[in-house]
C-alpha cells in the first residue's frame, strides 16, 4: 500500500509521512508494538501467526514488531515459551518474515529476556531479589553468566536476521531483566554491572554494541527503553537521558518509549487511562538524541496520533492493541475512512486477560485476532433472509458480519438506539471508549445494508409474517430482582435506574452485587466531576504521577490526589472471598483502588435479612468465621445488582411454527455483560449461516 497519494494524508499527513532511515526506509509512522499473542507455543502457531501479521501488513503499518521471543531458555518468560537459539526456530521464523514481504511489510523480532519475571524455577537476575508478583526466586548471575546472556543477544540477533527480520527491538522495559540490571531496586551488585549508574547500564549498552556488531550497518535495532519506571527507586530523568545517548551511541537505529514495570500499581494501558496519556515523557527525550523516537501507549485512533506526531512529541507512534482491535487502521486512514475503524476500548478482556491466563490472545471488538485462518468472512454463495431480535453487542455483531457476507438482515431492537448495554457501559466514568465501539457497528451496519428497525418491538407473528429463512435472538438479559424481605421498600432501585438517572440517589447506598456491574455503578455514583480518563492531568494526580520524572521512577515520594467521594458507598457480596474477585485479571486491581481511594466500603460474606425504613439489615460473616454480625446499614438507597435472566420470551413461539432459530448473547447464556463472548458468538455464527 502506498500512502503518498492517499486521500487522508490532507488529515493525516505525519502519520502517513515515510520515515528514511538511511539504509531502508518505512512507508510510515506506524510501528506495531509487541504483543506475545500465546500462537508461539501454540501447534501450527507459527503459520497462524504469519497470517496475523501478513493481515497487519496488507492493512499498512509501517513496522511490526512480533511478542517477545527469548534469547535462551532460562530468558523465556515462562517455560516453553518461544525463543531463537538455533536453525530450526529459524526455520519456523521464516513463514513469518516471508508472509510478511510478500504483504510489503517489515518486521523486527523483539528480543525479550525476563529475568526475575520468568515463571520458571531456572530464572537469573542482577541479583537474588524475587519480584513481588513471581512465586520464583531469581539466582543471580556471575560475570561469566553475565557475559553468556549478552553473547545470547547477539546470536539471537543473528539468528532473527537469517530468518529474514528487518531488524530486531531490545526489549529493555517493563521491568525486564535489562531493567532489574538500570535499576538500584533490582540490582545490589558491587562489580562492574553493579553500583554506579555507569556500571548499571552497562549491560543494556553492551548489549545493542554486540548486537551491531553482529548484525552489521543495514539492520534495524530498535530499542525500548524505560522512560518512566513507575516504581519507587526507579530512574530519573537525567539517568533516562544519559541512557539513551548511550544506547544512540552504541549502534540503535531507533528508541521505542517504556512505561511502567509490571509491578508498578499505576494503570498503563486500562481503558481508564486518558489517549496517549504518556507521549510527553517520550517529548522531553526530543532534542537529546537524533536517531528517531517511538512513543507509546493508548494511541487507538489515527486522529491521536497524528496530533503526537504534529505536535512534534515523536518520530513514531507505536499501537499494539489497536491493531489487534483493527487489521486495517492504517489503511482506513489512508483512504480517509477512519469512522469505520474498530477502535480498541483498552479493555484487556481478550487480550492481556487472555495472556495472563494462559489462553490465546485474542480482542473483544474484533474476535478474528489471532484467529485469521480459521475464523474468516467469505462471501455467501447462497444469500438467506435473515432476522435478528435485539441490537446489543451480539445482535450487532452478528448483522454487521451476515451482512458483510452478503445475507439480507433485518435487525430488530426495542430501543431508540442501537447497542443495548454497551449504552449503559459507556456512562461509566472510565469507560467512554464504549462510544466508539457503538460508532463503529453503526457505521457497519449501514455500509453492509443491515435494515435496522428501533422502537420496534417484535412478536412471534411479525417474524413469521417477515419470512425469513432464519431468525437470531439476541433479545439479552434483564436485571434478577433478588429474594430479601422488603425488596420492594421505595428505597430499593435498579441499576438501570440509577445508571439511566431515572431515579434519584441518596447520599447514603448499598450496593448489593459486587460483579462487574455493582463495580461499574460504585464507580457511578461516587465520581464527582469530569472522568480522569478523558484529562492527564487529572489522572495523573489521582495515581501520584509526576511526567517530568523529578520524582525517582516518576512516583517516588508523590502522593495521589484523589476527589472527595459525591457519596458514601457499601459495596456488598454474598461470597466471604475478596470483593471483585471475577473481574478482569489484569484490571480489577484498578477498579478495586479507585473505590477504594474513593472511600467504597467493600464488604464481603454478607447474608441480606430485609430491607425497611432503617436500611439494610445484614449477617456480616468474616471468612472461616462460625458466626456473623448482625448490622444495620442506615442507607437511604439500596441498588440491585444482582445478576441478569435471559431474555427469550420469543423462543417457544418461534420453533412451534417452525422457523429456525438461533440464540445469541444473554438471551443464550445470561452473564453480566459479556460483551466478548457476545461478540464472539455473534460473528462466529454470522461466519457460518
Ligand atoms: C496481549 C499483550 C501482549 C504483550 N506482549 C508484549 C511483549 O511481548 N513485549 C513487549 O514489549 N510488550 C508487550 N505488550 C505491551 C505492548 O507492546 C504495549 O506496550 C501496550 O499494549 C500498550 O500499548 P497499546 O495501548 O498501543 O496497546 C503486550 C501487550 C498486550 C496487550
Ligand atoms: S480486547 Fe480490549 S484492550 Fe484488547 S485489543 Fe481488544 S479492545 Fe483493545
Amino acid at each position: 500500500m502506498t500512502t503518498n497519494t492517499a486521500p487522508g494524508l490532507a488529515k493525516y499527513p505525519n502519520l502517513l509521512a515515510p520515515l528514511d532511515l538511511g539504509f531502508t526506509t518505512l512507508r510510515n509512522r506506524t510501528l506495531m508494538g509487541s504483543m506475545h499473542t500465546g500462537l508461539e507455543e501454540a501447534k501450527n502457531g507459527f503459520e497462524r501467526l504469519a497470517e496475523f501479521y501478513a493481515e497487519r501488513a496488507r492493512g499498512g503499518v509501517g513496522l511490526i514488531v512480533t511478542g517477545g521471543i527469548a534469547p535462551n531458555p532460562e530468558g523465556a518468560v515462562f517455560q516453553g515459551a518461544a525463543k531463537m537459539t538455533n536453525d530450526d526456530e529459524v526455520e519456523k521464523h521464516k513463514v513469518i518474515t516471508s508472509a510478511v514481504h510478500k504483504a510489503d511489510g517489515k518486521i523486527c523480532m523483539q528480543i525479550l529476556h525476563a529475568g526475575r519475571y520468568a515463571y520458571s524455577p531456572a530464572l537469573v537476575a542482577p541479583s537474588a531479589i524475587q519480584a513481588p508478583i513471581n512465586p520464583f526466586k531469581p539466582k543471580e548471575l556471575d560475570e561469566a553468566g553475565i557475559e553468556k546472556q549478552i553473547e545470547d543477544y547477539a546470536v539471537c540477533a543473528e539468528l532473527a536476521q537469517k530468518a529474514g527480520y528487518d531488524g530486531v527491538e531490545v526489549m529493555g522495559s517493563e521491568g525486564y531483566f535489562i531493567n532489574q540490571f538500570i535499576v538500584a531496586h533490582t540490582n545490589h551488585r558491587t562489580d562492574q554491572w553493579g553500583g554506579s549508574y555507569e556500571n548499571r547500564i552497562r549491560l543494556p549498552i553492551e548489549i545493542v554494541r554486540r548486537v551491531r556488531e553482529r548484525v552489521g550497518e543495514n539492520f534495524i535495532l530498535v530499542y525500548r527503553l524505560s522512560m518512566l519506571d513507575l516504581i519507587e527507586d526507579g530512574s530519573t530523568w537525567e539517568e533516562v537521558v544519559q541512557l539513551a545517548k548511550a544506547i544512540e551511541k552504541a549502534g540503535a537505529t531507533i528508541i521505542n518509549t517504556g512505561i511502567g514495570w509490571h509491578e508498578a500499581r499505576v494503570p498503563t494501558i486500562a481503558t481508564s487511562v486518558p489517549r496517549g496519556a504518556f507521549t510527553k515523557v517520550t517529548a522531553r527525550l526530543k532534542g537529546e538524541v537524533s536517531i528517531p523516537l517511538v512513543t507509546t501507549n493508548r494511541i487507538n485512533m489515527p486522529d491521536v496520533a497524528e496530533n503526537i506526531l504534529a505536535e512534534g512529541d515523536a518520530d513514531m507512534v507505536s499501537m499494539a492493541r489497536p491493531f489487534l482491535a483493527d487489521a486495517d487502521l492504517v489503511l482506513k486512514a489512508a483512504e480517509d475512512r477512519a469512522e469505520e475503524i474498530n477502535t480498541c476500548i483498552g479493555c484487556n478482556q481478550a487480550c492481556l486477560d487472555h495472556t495472563f491466563s494462559g489462553k490465546l490472545t485474542s480482542c473483544l471488538v474484533n474476535p478474528r485476532a489471532c484467529h485469521e485462518t480459521e475464523l474468516t468472512y467469505v462471501k455467501t454463495a447462497s444469500p438467506k433472509s435473515i432476522g435478528v431480535v435485539g441490537a446489543g453487542p451480539a445482535g450487532m455483531a452478528f448483522a454487521s458480519v451476515a451482512a458483510e457476507r452478503g445475507h439480507k438482515v433485518t435487525l430488530f431492537d426495542a430501543g431508540k438506539e442501537i447497542g443495548g448495554q454497551f449504552n449503559v457501559a459507556k456512562l461509566i466514568p472510565g469507560k467512554e471508549e464504549f462510544y466508539e465501539t457503538l460508532r463503529y457497528f453503526r457505521v457497519m451496519l449501514e455500509k453492509h445494508g443491515v435494515d435496522v428497525r428501533l422502537e420496534t418491538r417484535v412478536s412471534v407473528d411479525d417474524l413469521k409474517a417477515g419470512n425469513f429463512d432464519e431468525v437470531v435472538l439476541a433479545t439479552g438479559v434483564e436485571p434478577r430482582t433478588p429474594d430479601i424481605e422488603g425488596v420492594d421498600h421505595p428505597k430499593v432501585i435498579g441499576y438501570l435506574d440509577a445508571l439511566l438517572e431515572r431515579k434519584p440517589v441518596g447520599q447514603k447506598v448499598a450496593v448489593i452485587g459486587a460483579g462487574g456491574i455493582g463495580f461499574d455503578v460504585s464507580e457511578f455514583i461516587v465520581h464527582k466531576g469530569t472522568s480522569a480518563a478523558l484529562d492527564t492531568d487529572h489522572f495523573m494526580r489521582e495515581w501520584g504521577v509526576d511526567l517530568t520524572v523529578e520524582h525517582r521512577g516518576g512516583v517516588q515520594g508523590m502522593k495521589a490526589e484523589v476527589p472527595e467521594p459525591a457519596r458514601e458507598v457499601f459495596l456488598l457480596q454474598r461470597k466471604a472471598s475478596k470483593v471483585g474477585k471475577n473481574l478482569g485479571k489484569t484490571t480489577g486491581w484498578i477498579h478495586r483502588t479507585s473505590l477504594k481511594n474513593r472511600k467504597v466500603q467493600m464488604v464481603p460474606g454478607v447474608a441480606y435479612r430485609k430491607i425497611d425504613d432503617e436500611g439494610l439489615h445484614i449477617t456480616v460473616t468474616a471468612k472461616g468465621a462460625e458466626q456473623g454480625e448482625d448490622r444495620v446499614l442506615p442507607v437511604d438507597t439500596i441498588i440491585l445488582c444482582a445478576g441478569q435472566e435471559p431474555l427469550r420470551e420469543l423462543q417457544g413461539g418461534l420453533e412451534a411454527a417452525g422457523l429456525p432459530v438461533h440464540l445469541i448473547g444473554g438471551s443464550d447464556v445470561a452473564a453480566e455483560l459479556d460483551a466478548k463472548r457476545a461478540i464472539d458468538q455473534g460473528s462466529r455464527l454470522a461466519s457460518q449461516i
